[in-house]
């Protein structure tokens, strides 16, 4: 299988203020001292994008956001457009975390739209999924996955620069993490998944792995058959931590 270069993408998620430029600042110098043999994004709350733009300028960090609204533009207080992201900054979109699918009701098909809008307006979206304990527990985790990916990956994908998620619910902040076998076999899943939703598109893309991913278990777990790289939470709001896990690949 053709493997594209790995992604390392930080999510901030609702952590971060001004202050939290520093690490953005000291992210940046440390690549530009030494060059990362992947690529490397950030995720920070839709107020900081602007700013950081603006401090990682002329550096390879690439900047998301955390989630966009399916329409272009209209009456939907307190949500951000596809195009705003992409206006502040940003060059990819985190879409369908399992935080906005359980916290805010998000199905598989308003993550679809959402993707839809994201591609419309240039963002290339890193699409999440992963079940729940519970459904891992009644040995429903493959079925879970597969199912999100032909729900939440629309045909229009296929040909467009995107990443899927593998972020198994129970492993977010919570420190613990599937076996690295469990990892292999949902990745294969998901992989199936794709193929059979895209054809040859859902060939290339990555599909990254989620989950208490820090730089003590970095090494092992994108050392894993079809690992294209990592979303991070709670380790890239330090610099150093991001660091030691862009280090790994
Ligand atoms: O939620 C995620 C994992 O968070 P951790 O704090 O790394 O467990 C993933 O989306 C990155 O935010």
């Amino acid at each position: 299988m053709k493997q594209s270069v790995k992604l390392v993408a930080g999510n901030w998620k609702m952590n971060g203020l001004g202050a939290s430029l520093g690490e953005a600042e000291a992210l940046a110098k440390a690549l530009q001292e030494q060059a990362a043999a992947c690529r490397v994004a950030l995720c920070p709350p839709a107020t900081l994008i602007d700013r950081m733009a603006r401090v990682l300028a002329d550096t390879p960090v690439e900047l998301g956001g955390q989630d966009c609204h399916a329409e272009a533009s209209g009456a939907f207080t307190g949500s951000v457009s596809a195009a705003m992201v992409a206006d502040a900054g940003a060059d990819l979109v985190i879409l369908g975390h399992s935080e906005r699918r359980a916290g805010f009701g998000e199905t598989d098909a308003d993550v679809a739209a959402k993707v839809e809008a994201a591609l419309a307006a240039g963002l290339e979206p890193i699409i999440c999924i992963g079940e729940t304990l519970a459904e891992r527990e009644a040995g429903q985790a493959i079925a879970v996955v597969s199912r999100q990916v032909a729900g939440s990956l629309p045909p229009s994908l296929s040909g467009k620069a995107f990443a899927v998620a593998y972020e198994p619910v129970w492993a977010i902040g919570t420190g613990l993490t599937p076996t690295l076998e469990q990892i292999e076999e949902v990745h294969a899943a998901v992989r199936a998944a794709m193929v059979a939703k895209l054809g040859e598109g859902g060939r290339v893309a990555p599909i990254l792995y989620g989950g208490s991913v820090k730089p003590s278990n970095a090494a092992e777990i994108l050392a894993v058959a079809d690992v294209g790289g990592a979303l991070v939470g709670g380790a890239s709001l330090k610099a150093e931590d991001f660091l030691g896990i862009i280090r790994a690949v």
